[in-house]
């Protein structure tokens, strides 16, 4: 079914980038009118930006509303600097900082419920891809979220990352993508009215090179983007192929 929902490309700056490059960002990031541009910065850098040309996303955020968190950000924080977007369950804050389903099931309601948007991470390790059950490894992922945000997922966007294509260079194909973007999409069509009002983006080594033939699935909404989102030329062609995408 073709979507009747804008596209959305997402970057990921991770921790990376300095002060020039988001002025740079700032100054000279070109509008695209059919899509949704977010940029996810380092905490730091979030004060420091805005822009007509595109929105400001977090990359992770506390379900907690205030008190003793040491390190942690809180979503009235960054609601107070416009930031709307906040990318929760990132396969790198899973498998380094522990972060279970439940866990990011907490922060993904916690989003919706502050109004904001979360970008929830799903995906699978390449073993898991290898030995043939991705579907019950992203399901178990997605069912924890769903869970949590059952009646409430119409802002959700869900990103599949296979972890093995994140930053490797080794982008899953468009057909790979799409079988799992499909499987997403039933899933949530089983908890919400219009799943196909659900974007749902794929991330690991998009590039200028094969986004096009992504964003030409069904189900595949747009792109959350590491390393080619660091360069200005490479993150704005991934966005004019989503806003020419038919
Ligand atoms: O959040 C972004 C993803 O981890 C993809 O990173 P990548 O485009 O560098 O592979």
């Amino acid at each position: 079914m073709q979507k009747n929902k804008r596209m959305m490309v997402a970057g990921n700056w991770k921790m990376n980038g300095n002060l020039t490059m988001l002025h740079q960002f700032k100054r000279s990031f070109p509008v695209f009118e059919n899509i949704d541009v977010v940029l996810c910065l380092p905490s730091l850098y979030i004060s420091e930006t805005s822009s007509a040309n595109f929105s400001i996303g977090a990359q992770d955020c506390s379900y907690y509303e205030s008190g003793a968190h040491t390190g942690d950000i809180s979503l009235t924080m960054l609601a107070e600097f416009d930031c709307k977007y906040v990318i929760v369950g990132h396969s790198e804050r899973r498998a380094r900082y522990n972060e279970s389903n439940e866990i990011v099931a907490k922060k993904a309601k916690a989003v919706l419920e502050n109004g904001s948007v979360p970008l929830v991470c799903v995906g699978e390790p390449l073993e898991v891809r290898d030995n043939g059950s991705v579907f019950d490894y992203v399901g178990e992922q997605l069912d924890a979220v769903i869970e949590s945000c059952k009646g409430a997922m119409d802002n959700l966007v869900i990103a599949y990352e296979p972890v093995w294509a994140i930053g490797t260079g080794k982008t899953a194909t468009p057909e790979q993508a799409q079988e799992v973007h499909a499987f997403i999409r039933e899933r949530l069509s089983k908890y919400c009215d219009d799943s196909h009002s659900i974007r749902i983006v794929y991330g690991g080594s998009v590039s200028d090179k094969n986004a096009a033939e992504l964003f030409a699935q069904p189900d595949i909404d747009g792109a959350l983007v590491g390393g080619a989102s660091l360069k200005m030329d490479s993150f704005s062609d991934i966005c004019l192929a989503a806003n020419e995408r038919k």
